[in-house]
């Protein structure tokens, strides 16, 4: 029977293919003793045989599908696998104590994911926690005869359906099969969301119980820019949305037209459209829509595709990479942001009850200054390399950006006592997401070279409203006039000094922002990289000198959200040429 859903659309395109389900199944058990020791025993030797088989196959197929990098997490798993202290003293705890193998399984792993956690001062040993923890769970699986997602082998077209995915799950998801995902939970400007429009895959998020309403292998539409999930569609619906994504498709072959183009309005003035990056992977990204500028590289993804802190070499060849590649467009590097949803599995942080009002970015940057000096001289000795801004994440006081400032300045100096090369000038610039920070813009703008306002966390802030919470979605509101007039006073700041203003929150590549923003005189807008040309073909048919009054009525006038929706749509309709 066919279901409609409505969610959040988080990533352009439209895709039909049939469910599969990314869902943890039911693995609970009951504690019992046992008779026939030998054919318990004999159970449990075939679970753990059968999935060393299995992780063989998934190892095989992750290298396949998404590279020898990937595959590796898998041999730690099979070396677990075939460890006897840890399979063996599964089998022995069932002999001895007479209980069932999940019992055994399930004690023995506990006691050594508890032993691995302890190991505060060794990182390394601390994550195979983590590795044990992935293990049990398939050997269970297997003891109950019930099936796992394994989602390295797809190996066919499906939409992933997920309850939640992680920025690590995304990172995993093939884009040759996997066509769309959507979630129960998640907003658009949720880490996973941001993945998905830089991979190009479609996505509808926070549809509340998708996982709930479809099953495996049924056949599901999902629309990503209407937030529409229809499952089991009929004919005619298939149809429409066919030609909903040749329409999609076409206009897309347009935009492709600009690619080699500046940006410049209907009135000739210039912006720079620059892109948002997690990794140098991105870059091919970046090179095919035509960006003009990295304005965001999030480096915390560097930290969490390592399994330890990653060296100052290391960061050093993957910020030369993407300097390099830029070939003199600025590349604003954004140091660590660490924390909210983003985390190490080597750098455990503390249980904190409001973790996005927490130890996070510039904070723990300040605090373990071993950690930030280290990715500062890799930045400075990559800044040799082309254009570099640096920017801090999560800056609330002029003190914290005036002694990250002070690290920086240290920092240089002592590499440039030391003869190291680094460039005659490397912007230092903030990110504007915390209100405190915005209200004060005018004083921050005689300290810094630039900002970059970070709305996905300004408006959450502002707002004081989840960004991944489909809960509060309704406040989620990025045309409140309040919202709008801190962007506006964060950008007359900037130019009041002198300086530039950018913005690489979501909204600086949303069409309904982006008239108001050229009113407002932003300078730079960056965004994942699969918007720049449909913003660059938008800016084409604006004049800025028509936005400005647009500006001034959205901070002005305008009481609400939708009343500003509905402006930037009258300005559209008399202006857009
Ligand atoms: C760009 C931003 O940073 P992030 O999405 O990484 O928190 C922002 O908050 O707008
Ligand atoms: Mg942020």
């Amino acid at each position: 029977m066919t279901k409609t859903l409505k969610g959040i659309g988080a990533s352009d395109g439209i895709a039909i293919a049939k469910a599969y389900m990314l869902v943890e199944p039911d693995l609970s058990f009951s504690k019992s003793s046992v008779s026939e020791v030998d054919a318990e025993v004999a159970k449990l030797q075939k679970a753990i045989a059968t999935s060393t088989d299995e992780l063989h196959v998934i190892r095989d197929k992750a290298k396949e599908n998404l590279g020898e990098e990937e595959a590796q997490v898998f041999d730690a798993h099979l070396m677990i696998l075939a460890d006897p202290e840890f399979t063996g003293a599964v089998e022995q705890k069932v002999k001895d104590e007479k209980i069932n193998s999940e019992a055994a399984l399930d004690e023995v792993s506990t006691m050594f994911i508890g032993m691995f956690e302890a190991m505060t001062d060794n990182p390394y040993m601390q994550e195979r926690a983590a590795d044990v923890r992935d293990v049990s769970k398939r050997i269970m699986a297997h003891l109950l005869g019930v099936e796992l997602p394994n989602p390295a082998l797809i190996n066919e077209e499906v939409i992933v359906v997920a309850h939640d995915l992680t920025p690590s799950d995304t990172a995993q998801l093939n884009k040759k099969f996997v066509k769309a995902f959507v979630t129960d939970i998640g907003g658009r400007t949720a880490h996973s969301a941001i993945m998905a429009r830089s991979l190009e895959i479609p996505a509808v998020v926070g549809t509340g119980k998708m996982t709930a309403e479809v099953a495996a292998g049924q056949k599901v539409l999902v629309d990503g820019m209407t937030g529409e999930v229809i499952v089991e569609p009929a004919d005619d619906t298939v149809a429409e949305f066919t030609q909903k994504a040749a329409d999609f498709a076409a206009q897309k072959a347009e935009w492709d037209k600009l690619r080699d183009e500046k940006t410049v309005t209907a009135d000739g003035k210039s912006y720079t459209l620059a892109a948002n990056i997690g990794t140098p992977k991105d870059l091919t990204g970046v090179h095919e829509n035509g960006s003009e500028a990295i304005g965001l590289y999030r480096t915390e993804f560097l930290y969490m595709d390592s399994a330890e802190l990653p060296t100052e070499d290391d960061q050093f060849e993957a910020y030369k990479e993407v300097l390099e590649s830029m070939d003199g467009k600025q590349v604003v590097v954004r140091t660590m942001d660490i924390g909210g949803d983003k985390h190490l599995p080597y750098l455990p942080l503390p249980e904190e009850d409001n973790p996005f009002l927490g130890y996070r970015a510039i904070r723990i940057s300040l605090d373990r200054q071993d950690i930030f000096r280290t990715q500062l001289r890799a930045l400075i000795r990559a800044s040799a390399y082309g254009n570099l801004g640096i920017m801090f994440p999560m800056i609330a006081t002029i003190k914290e950006f005036r002694d990250a400032k002070a690290i920086f300045e240290e920092e240089k100096a002592k590499l440039v006592e030391a003869g190291v090369k680094v460039a005659d000038k490397i912007e230092v610039g903030m990110m504007m997401e915390i209100p405190a920070a915005a209200v004060l813009a005018d004083q921050f703008a005689k300290e810094v070279d630039f900002f970059s306002i970070g709305t996905n966390d300004l408006i959450a802030y502002t707002m004081a409203a989840d960004r991944g919470n489909e809960h509060v979605s309704y406040l989620y509101q990025p045309y409140n006039p309040s919202v709008l007039r801190l962007i506006k006073h964060i950008i007359e700041s900037a130019h009041a000094e002198g300086k530039w203003a950018g913005m690489c929150g979501e909204a600086a590549g949303d069409p309904i922002m982006v008239p108001i923003l050229l009113g407002m005189g932003l300078d730079e807008y960056s965004m994942s990289a699969t918007s720049v040309l449909k913003i660059r073909s938008l800016m084409k048919k604006l004049s800025t000198t028509d936005m400005v009054e647009l500006a001034e009525r959205a901070t002005k006038e305008s009481v609400t959200n939708d009343e500003n929706i509905k402006l930037v749509n009258e300005f559209m309709d008399k202006f857009s040429k």
